[in-house]
This record gives C-alpha cells, structure tokens and sequence, in this order.
C-alpha cells in the first residue's frame, strides 16, 4: 500500500485560506524585532482569527452532501479504489458530530495558535516594558476568543483576567468595513465579472482532471460528482488537516493525488479572493483607508509621549486581504487569470491564500525611535516585509505616511448611495494626492542633489 503512504505524506500546507497557522509558521526562521539602535515606541496588529469550524449552514451541507457521497462509496463502489485503512477511516467518519451550533467559532486548534501567537510577539518586545495594550475584536465568537487566547499570551493568564477586549459593531470602519458596505457588496462582491476567473478555472482540465480521480478512486458514478463536490472534499480535507494537530490525513484528501492537484485547488480560491478582495479591485485598497488613518494617528500619539503600546486588533480574512492591498504586499505584476494555469506565470504568483492568510495570518506595523528618527517597519506573518512605497525596509514615517494614509477617506460616502460619484472623487483625489507626493519627492530629490 505505498501508494496510500505516499498519499498521506504528501500533504502540505496548499489549503489556501483554510490553511492551519502552524503549517506555514512552523517552516519559517523566528526574526529578530528590534533593529539595531531602535527602541519601539507603537506596537499595531491586524490578526485574522484562529482556526475555527465551517460557518453553520455549510455543517449543514457537507454532512448532507458528504453522506450521500459515503454512502454511494460504500454502498454501490465499494469504496473504489481506496485504501483499506482509507475505506475504514471513511466508513467511521466522525465530521458528522460536528454539531451546526459550534459553526464558525473558534477550534481548540485556533485557541493554540492564539495563545503562542501571544505568547512569541510578547517575548519578541520582551526589553520593552508595555505601558498600555489594547484588544479590539469584531462581534464574533471566533474573533473575540482568539482575543482572549492571544491576551492570555501576551499578558499572562493573571493579567489577562483583569482586561476586557473591546468588541466594536458590524461593520466598523477599522475592523471590517466591507462588511456593510453596500457599495462594495453589490459591486464587487456579486458582480459577476468579479467572479468571471474563478467560474473559468473551475471549469477548467486541472479542477475536471481533479473531479475523475474522485469518480474513480471512491467508486462513485460519473455523473453524481461535481465540481463543487471537489471544492467540497478540499475544504473538508482543509479543515481536517488543520484541526489534527496530529496530521492524520483526512480521507477526503484523497483526490488530491498530487501536490498539482492541491496548487490548483488553491489556484482556485486565489482567484476569487485576489479580484473580489484584494489587488484585483481598486476599492480593496480604500476600504483599509479608515485604518490606514488609525495606524498612522496611533503612531503619531506615541511618537508624542515615547512611552510603549500596543493595539491588537482581531478581524478576518477578508480585512487582512484589504490591509494588505493598500500596502501593497505580495502583489504580482499581473492580472490573475484561470488561463494562466498551469505555467510559470502562476506557478511564481505571490498572492497565495496560504502564505497570505492563513487561519491567525497577522500583519504587524511597529514604530520604532531609530537614533531619534522615526521608522516604520512593517511584518506580515512575523516575516519582515518591504513595501514597495519605502526607499528602504524600514520606512521613514513621513514617507509612509505619505503613501499609506493621505488623500480621500470617507467610508460612508464610498459605500453609500452616492458611492459611484465618491469612488470616482476618491479615485481622482487619490490619482492627485500621488502626483503631487511623486512630484514633491522629485523636486526634494532635485535640490539634494543640487545641494550635493
Ligand atoms: O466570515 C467568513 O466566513 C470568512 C469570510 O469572510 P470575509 O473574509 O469575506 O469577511 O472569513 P473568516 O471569518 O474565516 O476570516
């Protein structure tokens, strides 16, 4: 039965967003946090929550669906060409204890990597005594528990105790703006063309090449498996894997016969999450305005009384994506497309749900006082990252500030009723606000050199 140990081995971290933290953290080198002659003087947190189960009615339809493919498994393929210790595993299938009422909430995976989470940014400033820490958390269960993990962490379980995570309201314009914006959902989120590259690549030779091996390998008639029943056992398999910190594969991995076969399924979600909420759309990058502004005025006030804070806030993937977009992190110099794949173009892409936001995926901006100068240095997934708006990896704060929070910020008219008039201002007057920074730096780098 090599063929079924090879089967499990191979299985990685390609779950897109449903990929567990730890398999994308466990692979990377710790940093060091402080550069050299600077003290950090603001600490501010964006961080998707945990691991957590599926959202209630998706409980509901993969324990509805996922039975009826057993059942024809077991009942008419006899289990195809399963392994035995796979046919076993699946004829004791226990997803379906998963009860619809813990959907979406955090699992005890998720309270883990909160905790460490916590745990290793706390010993990362640990010279640094924190003279005020603040938790913001969206009014979920999965957000709010992973505040409370990720406190416990950070604070200790006995200081923990005596602090409160403020939660804010849907929607709110720091934490998840998209969320109510109107705007947004009904030009963007439902808009077809949104989903245009998505509906291709599901249609496409890697995702039916997919859904044969499932036909053949469960025994299951041609005709009943679906394409959608193969994003099905991805996600199901997703989950598994991430909840099994004991990394038993799932045996709705099984179709996935190949690490190909996992790229293309987070080929798949990439697709749809790079145009509905990231670069793929220019409004992504303004929704994250509001806390663009709450960053660089937190800055501000620290810069002010040189005493350090930290702000965590708890959010989603969907947040993060936006955050990201406005800072410009991980951005190919292309356009996604389903007909890129196979080949190099998105073979080599960077936006990969995985590496991106993952369940706990944190992006972390640090004020640091460097020598009496201030500088920005900004980490994604406790990586350093570059932005591209930076001469240098850590950024002068006048220069990011420059680039990551001027110009139009006024959600509620960009969402509202008025939104197509005000996504047009907002686009001219942030198309302005770069000429003139762009033409300013020009002639600031003009005199120097004069001066030189
Ligand atoms: O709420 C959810 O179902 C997903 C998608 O929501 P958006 O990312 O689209 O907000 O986000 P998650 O909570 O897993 O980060």
């Amino acid at each position: 039965f090599e063929e079924c140990k090879s089967r499990i081995a191979m299985l990685t971290d390609a779950f897109g967003t449903n990929t567990a933290y730890r398999l994308i953290h466990d692979k990377q080198s710790p940093i060091s946090w402080i550069p050299q002659d600077c003290q950090p003087l603001h600490l501010w947190m964006y961080i998707r929550h945990g691991t957590r189960f599926p959202k209630e009615q998706k409980i509901v339809r993969y324990r509805r669906r996922l039975e009826e493919l057993r059942q024809w498994s077991i009942d008419v393929g006899n289990g195809g060409k399963l392994c035995p210790s796979e046919l076993e595993y699946m004829k004791n299938w226990t997803f379906f204890d998963l009860h619809p009422s813990v959907g979406h909430h955090l699992a005890a995976e998720g309270e883990r990597e909160m905790e460490s989470l916590g745990k290793r940014i706390r010993a990362a400033f640990s010279d640094f005594e924190v003279e005020d820490s603040q938790f913001h958390a969206t009014p979920t269960q999965r957000a709010v528990k992973s505040g409370e993990f990720f406190m416990m962490g950070f604070l200790g379980s006995e200081e923990a105790s005596g602090k409160r995570i403020h939660v804010v309201t849907e929607g709110d314009e720091v934490l998840r703006p998209y969320k109510t914006c109107q705007y947004w959902i009904d030009n963007v989120k439902h808009e077809p063309s949104s989903k245009a590259e998505y509906e291709r690549f599901l249609k496409s030779e890697p995702v039916e090449r997919i859904r044969r091996n499932f036909v053949e390998l469960f025994g299951i008639p041609d005709e009943i498996v679906t394409p959608e029943d193969v994003i099905l056992a991805h996600n199901v398999c997703g989950f598994e894997t991430a909840w099994n910190f004991t990394g038993n594969a799932s045996v709705w991995c099984a179709p996935f016969s190949s690490q190909a076969d996992l790229n293309a399924m987070e080929y798949l979600e990439d697709l749809d999450r790079w145009h509905v909420h990231a670069h793929g759309n220019k409004i992504n990058s303004m929704l994250a305005c509001e806390t663009a502004k709450n960053i660089v005025d937190s800055f501000r006030a620290s810069a002010l009384d040189r005493t350090f804070k930290a702000k965590f806030h708890f959010t989603h993937c969907g947040a993060l994506q936006k955050l990201i977009t406005r800072l410009r992190l991980f951005k190919d110099d292309h356009v996604l497309k389903a007909g890129d794949y196979p080949g190099e173009i998105a073979e080599n892409r960077i936006w990969r749900g995985s590496k991106t936001t993952p369940f706990g995926a944190n992006i972390a901006l640090v004020l640091y006082n460097c020598a009496g100068s201030l500088k920005v240095g900004v980490y994604a997934n406790e990586q350093q990252m570059r932005v591209p708006f930076c001469s240098s990896g850590l950024c002068d704060l006048e220069e990011f500030s420059m680039h990551f929070a001027k110009g139009y910020c006024h959600i509620q008219s960009l969402c509202g009723s008025n939104s197509a008039l005000a996504y047009a201002v907002a686009a001219f007057v942030v198309g302005c606000t770069m000429f003139v920074a762009v033409n300013s730096m020009w002639s600031r780098d003009r005199g120097l050199k004069k001066e030189l």
